[in-house]
């Protein structure tokens, strides 16, 4: 067994590499000048002894929204412990996966008591939301002076947008305040409610993604900070200038380019350089090269295909099953009516129900669109018109293992072991 301690660093700061903000958040975003100097113009009136304005802050996913509303709301923090008389409080709440707007509010509760009182406390439960909001109400005004409230991830609230109807308009004697709400879900933000738009949209700031060339420039930054011997040439800090006896000279640009082209997001590309760094470690090297990079993107690809499996509805899985049989026993590819006989063997075994084969055709179509499966449409033959062609577009072994999780369908998949 490897002793612990022993490896040959190639790290120099191992957390600078964890793309969660609660690990490493970075001190400077000179990708989002533009965009943090909108919400600096929409959180001035503060400083200028008026009210914040409400903004919306709107992206796809790792383009640096959460960091940089962060970064600019401890900025305004900074100014009014240090430079101002001005009492800022600023309560910033996750909304993911609450669901409805109890949820938030109850967290809002909880988290303007702790910097009311100083003190870790309970959640509140029990009152209904309309009591909820006066209990945040009366905690907001016993703080009083501005209060900033981030809603990151809104698109969480599902059900209900109760929430995000009140908050931006609420007047509660000596408080001003401002909301942030941030969402990366494009159909939320589409969907939002003409009256919430505009009040809590009353500055929208757009995150747009990253190129492959802010990309480099991000990662450089990190691996400078993270890793030994890299540094930036006469402290000019970006992908040009950066020195590395560490990383061989093609590994950042290929990440870049890698997460650029799937969807610019800044936490792939991070997550993408730290398993190569780590890969690199596991092999004993001293020096990280693109096939560590290539090598670390097919495991991501697989623990995020892995993830999807095991995620899948018992009627998809069994609709895999039938393409992975077809597969093992060399049939692959095959229609659906050859793969419907097998999905009717399968359900029998184990006391599922069997849909009709349209709606099974249906779950081979959705696994075919999570790229789980790929079908081929194909002529049957003279004037006999179309048909789709499954088959695994995934590791066979793959499959086992992640549908193999689920003990109802494990007396299936243990004949292919
Ligand atoms: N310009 C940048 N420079 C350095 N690091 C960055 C930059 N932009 C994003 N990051 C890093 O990428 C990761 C994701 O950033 P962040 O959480 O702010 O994204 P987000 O847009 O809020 O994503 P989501 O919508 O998924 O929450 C973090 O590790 C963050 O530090």
């Amino acid at each position: 067994m490897e002793p612990f301690g022993a490896e040959q660093g190639i790290y120099k700061d191992v957390d600078v590499l964890d793309p969660e903000p609660d690990t490493y958040k970075p001190t400077e975003l000179p990708e989002r000048e533009d965009e943090l100097s909108r919400i600096h113009s929409a959180l001035r009136p503060i400083t200028l002894g008026g009210s914040p304005r409400n903004i919306l802050v709107y992206g796809p996913t790792g383009q640096g929204k959460t960091v940089g509303v962060d970064l600019k709301t401890e900025q305004l923090q900074q100014w009014a412990d240090s430079e101002s008389d001005v009492s800022l409080t600023v309560l910033r709440v996750s909304c993911k996966g609450a669901g409805k707007s109890w949820n938030v509010l109850a967290a809002l509760v909880k988290q303007a008591r702790e910097a009311r009182y100083g003190k870790t406390v309970e959640k509140p439960r029990g009152p209904t939301k309309v009591e909820l909001f006066e209990m945040l109400s009366d905690d907001l005004q016993a703080i009083g002076g501005m209060i900033i409230i981030v809603l990151d991830e809104i698109d969480g609230i599902q059900e209900d947008d109760y929430v995000l109807y009140e908050l931006p308009r609420a007047s509660i004697d000596s408080v001003s305040i401002g909301v942030i709400g941030i969402t990366n879900d494009y159909q939320f933000h589409e969907n939002l409610d003409a009256d919430i738009r505009s009040s809590l949209g009353s500055r929208e700031v757009v995150f747009s993604p990253y190129d492959a060339d802010q990309l480099r420039d991000i990662l450089a930054r990190r691996a400078a900070r993270a890793l030994r011997d890299t540094y930036f040439e006469d402290e000019i800090k970006d992908s040009e200038h950066l020195q590395s006896d560490v990383l061989s000279g093609d590994v950042i640009p290929l990440c870049a380019a890698l997460a650029g082209q799937d969807t610019g997001d800044a936490r792939q590309a991070i997550h993408l350089l730290s398993t190569a760094c780590d890969l690199a470690l596991d092999d004993g090297s001293d020096i990280v090269t693109e096939s560590h990079v290539r090598k670390a993107r097919e495991e991501i690809q697989e623990e995020t295909i892995g993830k999807g499996i095991r995620g899948e509805t018992i009627q998809r899985k069994i609709a895999l099953l039938t393409a992975l049989e077809s597969e093992l026993s060399g049939d692959a590819p095959e229609g659906t009516t050859q793969l419907y006989r097998r999905y009717k063997r399968f359900t029998k075994q184990i006391g599922a129900d069997t849909y009709q084969q349209g709606t099974f055709r249906e779950k081979l179509n959705d696994l075919a669109h999570g790229n789980i499966l790929e079908g081929d449409r194909r002529g049957r033959g003279r004037g006999r018109g179309m048909t789709n062609m499954y088959s695994l577009s995934v590791d066979p072994d793959l499959v086992i293992d992640k549908v193999g999780d689920d003990n109802r369908l494990s007396q299936i998949t243990e004949r292919f072991e």
